[in-house]
């Protein structure tokens, strides 16, 4: 007989029924609520050919394996290895597919983009925090298409050659004030990243780190590792919740809506001042300028759009351009061979009579190693890149519902050990004979010849890798042929520098210690005196107006 059998139920006085009620209500309600939202092997056969993956959780799935963000990229390599190119995890009802090798990051982001170029729901990142306005974040659809569109048209290959004399300002700065301020190089490399795109987006020099802007800029992406980070907020993962009492799941409404207030202003600031200048025709020649003048309203994009659209595109080219000079300086200190080398080709190629340039690039393969070596290493983040398909699909056997997280596993692709040997050494000279630019590559025939995946796959592919990349070249080739990097000393005791990255999702490194000393007199006159010249225009070009 069950202990719930009509008699002994009957026999329970009142008080242990309501009890017992209590109980088995919530029971009942989050049970039946689970089976209606989750998609289940009952209610659709085709769920027996998900791809293989780890054994997973009732309710949870892999929550537990996926939740602590700095164990991803270990886990993500290694259930490659043990369950193939294409795997599967689960948390909550979500599916998650894993690409896990060129081949199939090309047969199915790039191949079928038409189908797996959204982004997973993602209630706080995206609808509250960003009130659905954020590119990166922003599910596929006509909305993204035209954001994309506009994206594009700013930082196409030749819109970005036309960038470059802002970049050479800038580096031309970043080395005069490496020069007199090694110790501070950390925050050099965020004033060169926020001045060259704020420039470009907004016409506005970041002459300080002291500047509010960058400041602010910063503030806004620094929320972002608050607030998208998977794990951090349940609701991100489990997107049903939303719709219960955000009280149950740390009032995460109010946190994104607080995220947004802080976010909004800075960026509805910018644009309805740049819409002022335009207006009293103040402004500077600048993508925004043009952007307004072009009246987004007719695209169908309000005012908080517009103002995302450049805001989005200051924030994308941010922190992610001075996380990459910071990496490569944090590398460069804990391997002084790689500075030797670097400079052996920069001296024999441009010499002591001038410094690197444009038209240096081609005849550099050695730093463009270094440059792939670095973005190998260290993709932009620590949780694979994630898309999201629009319509169901099969690929060899396997099922891969609408609706899934698909993600670009660069820890598997970028350390495969079958492919880049030592994968966890960095070794520039893996890259000799890989002569293209990284956006060569992104389209390259055969995937097998890819350099890495860290600007992304398909139609989201990151469309700032040229500015990227040029911003790269241009400083790290710099740096290189004007300074020697190594572990810092004090009292003649070698202090290593800390090799860690700041938490949350994105591959930021943490502040820390090395020793940057200019070559020689010669290097540092030449530094001097390109930095007059080029303040000197500063000036004129400000007296101008
Ligand atoms: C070394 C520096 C950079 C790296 C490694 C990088 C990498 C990436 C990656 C992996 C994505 C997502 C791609 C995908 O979903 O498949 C992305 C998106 C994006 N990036 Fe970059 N990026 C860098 C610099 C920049 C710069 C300088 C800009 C702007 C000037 C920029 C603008 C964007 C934008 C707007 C998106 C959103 C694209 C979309 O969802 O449609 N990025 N980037």
């Amino acid at each position: 007989m069950g202990i719930f059998s009509e008699n002994s139920l009957l026999q329970l006085p009142p008080w242990q029924l309501v009890v017992a009620g209590l109980i088995v209500a919530p029971l009942v309600f989050v049970v039946g609520f689970w089976i209606y939202t989750t998609p289940n092997t009952l209610t659709d056969s085709r769920r027996k050919y998900l791809p293989p993956g780890p054994k997973a959780l009732p309710f949870i799935g892999n929550y537990f394996d996926l939740g602590d963000n700095e164990a991803v990229p270990r886990k993500a390599a290694a259930w490659a290895k043990q369950y193939g190119d294409v795997f599967y995890t689960k948390v909550g009802g979500a599916d998650y597919i894993w690409l896990s090798s060129p081949k199939v990051v090309k047969d199915l982001m790039d191949k079928k983009s038409a189908i797996y170029s959204s982004r997973p729901p993602a209630p706080l990142a995206s609808d509250v925090a960003s009130a659905g306005r954020r590119q990166l974040f922003m599910p596929y659809g006509p909305r993204y298409r035209t954001v994309r569109k506009i994206a594009h048209s700013l930082l196409n290959i030749t819109m970005s050659t036309g960038y470059q004399p802002v970049q050479d300002l800038e580096s031309k700065q970043l080395l005069f004030d490496l020069l007199h301020d090694p110790e501070h190089f950390y925050d050099h490399n965020r004033r060169y990243s926020a001045s060259v795109i704020i420039s470009i987006t907004y016409g506005h020099r970041i002459a300080t780190w002291d500047n509010p802007l960058a400041k602010k800029v910063y503030q806004v992406v620094n929320n972002m590792q608050n607030y998208a980070s998977p794990g951090m907020w349940m609701v991100d993962t489990f997107p049903s919740i939303q719709h219960l009492p955000q009280i149950f799941f740390g009032n995460w409404r109010a946190f994104g809506k607080k995220c947004h207030e802080h976010d909004a202003p800075i960026y509805l600031g910018l644009w309805n001042d740049l819409k002022k200048e335009v207006q009293e025709g103040k402004a500077k020649q600048c993508f925004c300028k043009d952007f307004y003048q072009s009246d987004p309203e007719k695209l169908g994009l309000d005012t908080l759009q517009a103002a995302y659209q450049c805001g989005g595109l200051v924030e994308a080219g941010s922190e992610t351009t001075s996380a990459y000079l910071n990496t490569f300086l944090l590398f460069a200190a804990m391997d002084e061979g790689i500075v030797k080398k670097a400079q052996e080709e920069l001296d024999r190629v441009v010499g002591f009579e001038r410094y690197p340039t444009w038209e240096d690039e081609e005849k550099l393969p050695y730093i463009r190693a270094v440059i792939k070596e670095l973005l190998r290493m260290r993709p932009p983040n620590k949780i694979g890149m994630h898309h999201a398909t629009t319509e169901d699909d099969w690929y060899e056997g396997m099922f891969i519902p609408k609706g899934s997280v698909v993600i670009l596993n660069w820890w598997a692709i970028n350390y495969d050990p079958d492919r880049w040997e030592s994968p966890h050494e960095f070794k520039p000279e893996r890259y000799l004979g890989y002569d293209l630019p990284a956006a060569a590559y992104i389209n390259i025939a055969d995937p097998n010849d890819r350099d890495h995946v860290s600007y992304g796959a398909g139609r989201r592919v990151c469309p700032g890798v040229h500015v990227a990349e040029k911003s790269l070249f241009l400083n790290i080739s710099r740096i290189l042929w004007a300074f020697n990097i190594s572990k810092k000393k004090v009292n003649g005791e070698v202090k290593e520098p800390l090799n860690a990255m700041v938490p949350g999702w994105m591959c930021i490194p943490q502040s820390f210690e090395c020793d940057i000393t200019v070559r020689s007199d010669k290097h540092a006159k030449m530094i001097e005196k390109i930095w007059s010249e080029a303040s000197a225009e500063i000036k004129l070009d400000e007296k101008r107006g």
